[in-house]
C-alpha cells in the first residue's frame, strides 16, 4: 500500500499584536495567520505490530537540526497524546506506524514548522487508524501541543486570538505573491516574549475583505509585529533580511513573521516574487518565494477526513 502523505504548510503572521497577558505567563494574541506554499512532508506507512506507536524518521534539508525517533518531537508528541486521548483498549489495537518527515521548513524560526507537523501528523493518525475525534477536543489536543497547533489543522487563513485557539475566518485575500527569507539563526520563542518591550496593542480592525494587495498593504502597514523589534536585538542579522526585503524589486511589505527569526514580503504575485529572489538570496540564507497556500480545508469537511 502506497504511504498516506499529507503537507505541513509554514504559517505566516501577516501582523502580531500582544493585546495582553495571562495569570500563567502566556500572552494575547491577535494575529492574521496566512499559510505559504512552502511546506515539510509527512509520509506515513503502517507496521504490522499494534500498540499505536510512532516511530519518526527525519529526512530533507532542515533534518541535521532535528533527532529521529525524539519524545520531545512534536510529531511523536502529537502520536502519544492523540493514543492517550482514545484510552488504553482502543489504543492496543491501533497498529504502529512508522512517518518519515521531509524537513524543508527551517526550525524554531517563527513560521511554525514544529505546529505544522505536529497538525500534519494528527490528521495523517486520524486516517491511519480511522479514528473519530469531536473537532472541540481535537482543538483541545492540538492547544496541548502548542499554541499554534489549532491553526494549522485545517491550514486555512485565520485571525488567531486568545493564546492563538480562538481561531476566526480570516478577510478575503488578494492574489499576491509572498518571499520567506530566513537568515540561519534559530530565535527562542519564550525568549523573545520574555524580552519584548513591555504594553500592549489594541486589536485590528480588518474589513470582511481586500480586493486588492494595495488595500491590504495599506491596512497591514498599520499593523504591527510587537515582537520584532525584541527578536531583531537578540538577532540583528534580522535587521539585514528586513533591509534587503524592502529592497528587492516589487517588495510591498516587509515584516517578520511570529517570534522570528523568518521574515516575508508581499508581492503582485507569485512570479514577481520569484523575479526578485535573485536580488534578496545571499550566503546562508533560506528563501523561499511563490504563492500563498490558498487551498487548505476544514478537516471535517475533507472527503478524506475519518474525523467527526
Ligand atoms: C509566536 C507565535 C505566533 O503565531 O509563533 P511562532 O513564532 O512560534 O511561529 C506563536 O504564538 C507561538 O506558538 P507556539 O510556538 O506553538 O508556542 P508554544 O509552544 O505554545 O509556547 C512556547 C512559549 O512561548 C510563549 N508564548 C507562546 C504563545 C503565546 N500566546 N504566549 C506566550 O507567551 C510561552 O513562553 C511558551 O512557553
Ligand atoms: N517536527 C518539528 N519540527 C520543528 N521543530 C520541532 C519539531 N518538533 C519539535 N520541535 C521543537 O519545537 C520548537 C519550535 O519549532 P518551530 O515550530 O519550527 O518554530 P516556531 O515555533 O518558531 O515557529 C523548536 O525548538 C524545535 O526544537
Amino acid at each position: 500500500m502506497s504511504p498516506l502523505r499529507e503537507l505541513a504548510h509554514a504559517k505566516i503572521n501577516l501582523y502580531l499584536h500582544v493585546t495582553g497577558r495571562r495569570d500563567d505567563g502566556y500572552h494575547l494574541l491577535d494575529s492574521l495567520a496566512v499559510f505559504a506554499g512552502a511546506a515539510d512532508e509527512l509520509r506515513l506507512d503502517c507496521g504490522y505490530g499494534r500498540g499505536g506507536h510512532v516511530r519518526l524518521r527525519i529526512e530533507g534539508t532542515f533534518a541535521p537540526g532535528l533527532l529521529d525517533d525524539s519524545a520531545d518531537n512534536l510529531i511523536v508528541r502529537a502520536g502519544a497524546l492523540l493514543r492517550a486521548h482514545v484510552g488504553t483498549d482502543v489504543a492496543a489495537r491501533l497498529p504502529d506506524v512508522e512517518i518519515v518527515l521531509g524537513k524543508e521548513l527551517p526550525v524554531a524560526s517563527g513560521i511554525g514548522g514544529g505546529s505544522a507537523d505536529a497538525a500534519a501528523a494528527l490528521r495523517l493518525l486520524l486516517k491511519a487508524w480511522d479514528l473519530s475525534v469531536d473537532r472541540a477536543d481535537l482543538m483541545v489536543l492540538a492547544t496541548r501541543l502548542g499554541a499554534d497547533v489549532p491553526v494549522c489543522l485545517d491550514q486555512l487563513p485565520a485571525r488567531m486570538e486568545g493564546i492563538g485557539e480562538e481561531l476566526t475566518p480570516a478577510p478575503g485575500l488578494p492574489p499576491c505573491g509572498m518571499m520567506l527569507v530566513n537568515c540561519g539563526q534559530s530565535v527562542s520563542t519564550p525568549q523573545v516574549f520574555r524580552t519584548r518591550a513591555p504594553g500592549f496593542t489594541p486589536r485590528a480592525d480588518l474589513p470582511a475583505r481586500w480586493n486588492t494587495l494595495a488595500d491590504m498593504v495599506r491596512d497591514l502597514s498599520a499593523q504591527t509585529n510587537d515582537l520584532q523589534d525584541a527578536a531583531c536585538a537578540i538577532c540583528p542579522e534580522i535587521t539585514a533580511v528586513l533591509d534587503s526585503l524592502r529592497a528587492a524589486p516589487g517588495c510591498r511589505l516587509a515584516r517578520m513573521s511570529g517570534s522570528g527569526a523568518t521574515c516575508f514580503a508581499l508581492f503582485d504575485s507569485p512570479e514577481a516574487a520569484r523575479a526578485a529572489e535573485p536580488a534578496v538570496r545571499q550566503g546562508k540564507w533560506w528563501v523561499w518565494a511563490g504563492d500563498l497556500y490558498r487551498t487548505g480545508m476544514r478537516l471535517d469537511a475533507r472527503a478524506d477526513s475519518l474525523s467527526a
